[in-house]
């Protein structure tokens, strides 16, 4: 029996993943795994019995990685699975930061019915305040080419805007998806000093907080529009500031609204809707509690942010995994401690994704003095968590 909680409201399609007898949701006394979304971890106290938290997301920025690294725990995400919504908050956003058509509304529900001006005559002498720029033939810089960016430069150029991209870490996969017809920058500052329009779409990182500041805004063009759908702190906001304020940054667009940025003329805040969809709520639920599920079930990972995706078909009759440090000599300590309790190794797998390591060793027998083993392995210096998984199938 698995104890899963969750945080924030998820899609029934993910709950539903947990419906049968081995598992109970929503349960806050010693749960195995968890489940959330933007729910703010880092002020919590996570049980020892956690083995696994997923984020129905992208960003992990609301979850201490390195702190739970560091006890083993595996750290799960959903990527790609809500970039289109988010791509088409941020194609609408382009024509919102473009056509004032926020405020056109508003003006257009001020106005009074009366004998004298009809509507349409108020309308037509009125709408000389609201002329906006047409995106076609603008050029638009795309910050992280991801799951997210590399929707929206492709999109973008389908508009016909002139686009241009930078991300020194882009994926194989992602270059693959990019249209051949998007520019390649090979630093930020080709998209600062030449873009009409920038959007960001990196996770918030210590290397990427602040991306956007005074000497970054320095280099853009007058009159350059921003949009941010990505995290709020990658933007300086006193810098921003000042920036609108001498309309050198003529609007901003944010999925992050803060205290400051409600204040701000020519911000337009949006209440963090990128990922609302039902469809994109629906995928990353399913696919945040999937990974759950298999991680509990096998020990099997993928899609972790902080240990290697493994996969070993879970076909014989237990199973010892152990998340470690990758460092040297854990394989041969880890497998001279079975030896000691006369284990055979039917199959195994190690694999290390920067400064932690995994491994899964599959017995033929079911695994006696299970303690004795777990407790033997932990006192391996650089052994995290060690599980031992029956197979019930
Ligand atoms: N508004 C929302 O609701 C919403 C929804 C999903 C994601 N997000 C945010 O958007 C971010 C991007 O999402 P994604 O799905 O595209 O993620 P992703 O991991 O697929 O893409 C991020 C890209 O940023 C690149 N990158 C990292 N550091 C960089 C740097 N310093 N300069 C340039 N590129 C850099 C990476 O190489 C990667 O290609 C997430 O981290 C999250 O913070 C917001
Ligand atoms: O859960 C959400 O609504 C937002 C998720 C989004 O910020 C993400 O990083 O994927």
């Amino acid at each position: 029996m698995f104890k899963i909680k969750t945080y924030n409201s998820i899609a029934p399609k993910g709950l539903q993943v947990f419906e049968n007898n081995s598992y109970m949701l929503n349960e806050s006394d010693n749960p195995d795994g968890i489940l959330l979304r933007s729910f703010n971890l880092h002020d919590e106290s996570i049980a020892q019995s956690v083995k696994a938290i997923a984020r129905a997301g992208v960003g992990v920025n609301n979850i201490p990685v390195k702190e739970l690294s560091d006890q083993g725990v595996v750290v799960f995400n959903t990527p790609g699975a809500n970039a289109n919504a988010v791509k088409e908050l941020v194609l609408l956003s382009l024509f919102v930061s473009s056509r004032n058509f926020l405020p056109a509304i508003e003006w257009t529900n001020t106005l009074k019915i009366d004998n004298s001006t009809s509507i349409p005559s108020q309308v037509e002498s009125g709408k000389k305040q609201f002329v906006g720029n047409e995106i076609r033939g603008k050029r638009f810089g795309v910050i992280g080419v991801g799951a997210i960016g590399v929707l929206v430069a492709n999109d973008a150029l389908a508009l016909g805007m002139d686009v241009v991209a930078y991300d020194p870490f882009i994926s194989v996969n992602t270059a693959w998806q990019l249209s051949s017809n998007v520019q390649r920058a090979h630093n930020m500052d080709e998209i600062f000093s030449t873009c009409d329009y920038i959007t960001l779409h990196v996770p918030l990182t210590d290397k990427t907080r602040n991306i956007i500041d005074e000497a970054a805004i320095g280099k853009m063009k007058t009159g350059v529009r921003l949009l941010n759908f990505s995290r709020a702190e990658l933007v300086n906001v006193e810098h921003l500031q000042d920036a609108l304020e001498k309309e050198k940054i003529s609007n901003y667009i944010t999925d992050f609204p803060t205290e400051k940025l409600l204040k701000m003329k020519n911000v337009i805040t949006i209440p963090h809707l990128g990922a609302s969809t039902v469809e994109a709520e629906e995928n990353c639920a399913f696919m945040a509690a999937s990974t759950l599920k298999q991680y509990l079930e096998t020990g099997n990972i993928q899609h972790s942010v902080n240990f290697p995706n493994v996969y070993l078909p879970f076909t014989r009759l237990s199973r010892v995994t152990v998340a470690h440090k990758n460092i040297p000599n854990m394989v041969g300590q880890i497998t001279a401690v079975l030896a000691q309790y006369e284990m055979n190794i039917a199959n195994m797998l190690n694999s290390s994704k920067d400064l932690w390591a995994y491994t899964i060793i599959d017995l033929d027998s079911k695994a006696e003095h299970k303690d004795s083993i777990i407790q033997k392995l932990l006192t391996i210096d650089g052994i995290k968590k060690v599980r031992i998984i029956e197979n019930e199938r």
